[in-house]
């Protein structure tokens, strides 16, 4: 494999049933580890299908999530209730299906602010909220991450390649996003691989050449091909139609 600091674990997984198991594994390893450190458990989120996925995992595995305080790896910038919301997303399913998640575990972004505000309001919360590694850096305890079929993760897109170059700041403003809506926040490539633990999880065999080149080629053409912890764990979790020109 090109160039890759870290190596990768692969969890195929033959059914959703099987999927959900891993990404609950995954869950408990890193919020066990997180309770071993007598810190809070940070968990990065994303949007998509992972909102289902996730909750899906966390209603099957039972975990106590008393101790977790849970991000948006990227979010776009409309208003919290506004149905584009990644927070309304997640905060809309868990208010019915985990009563016992409460909104003030959510660290959201505030998108009353101008939008570079709100990127630099969020870097903020971040530095607050999450412990530092010895990098001086906040370190995530776990980043889930989604792909979409052009390589984009968070909201890292193929067509604007300066923004993978950030070096300094941890969030920041998007816009003219390829993908609606056009304005976003989104992590960068500093935060996200300075995480514990950086999960993709992708479904679908319409996904299945973008994962090989991806996470086989390390095509640096495809955004998430850049998502390479420094010093924690990778980690890919595909369905069997994702997964299908990944030899385990
Ligand atoms: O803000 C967004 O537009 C979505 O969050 C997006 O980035 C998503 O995470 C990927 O496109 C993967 O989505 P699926 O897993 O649904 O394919």
């Amino acid at each position: 494999m090109p160039n890759r600091k870290c190596s990768f674990n692969v969890s195929l997984a033959e059914s959703e049933d099987k999927l959900i198991d891993s990404l609950s594994d995954l869950l408990r390893r890193c919020s066990e580890q997180a309770k071993d450190r007598k810190t809070n458990f940070s968990l990065g989120l994303s949007g998509g299908s992972l909102v289902q996925l996730l909750t899906k995992a966390l209603r099957s595995s039972r975990l106590d999530t008393s101790n977790w305080e849970f991000f948006f790896c990227d979010e776009r910038y409309v208003a919290d209730d506004h149905s584009d919301s990644t927070y309304c997303a997640y905060r809309t399913e868990w208010l019915s299906q985990l009563p016992n998640i409460l909104d003030s575990q959510f660290v959201k972004a505030d998108t009353t602010k101008p939008l570079d505000e709100c990127a630099a309001d969020y870097e903020a919360k971040v530095k607050v909220k999450v412990g530092n590694s010895p990098s001086n850096l906040p370190q995530f305890d776990l980043l889930l991450l989604g792909m979409g079929p052009d390589g984009h993760t968070c909201s890292l897109f193929p067509e604007q390649p300066a923004k993978l170059e950030e070096t300094s700041r941890l969030v920041i403003p998007i816009q003219n996003s390829p993908k609606p809506p056009p304005e976003r926040i989104t992590f960068t490539l500093p935060l996200i691989n300075n995480a514990r633990d950086v999960a993709f999880v992708v479904t679908g065999a319409s996904k299945s050449d973008v994962v090989k080149r991806v996470f086989l080629d390390q095509d640096k053409q495809f955004p998430a091909a850049w998502v390479d912890p420094t010093s924690g764990q990778l980690t890919l979790i595909v369905d069997a139609g994702a997964g299908s020109q990944i030899k385990v």
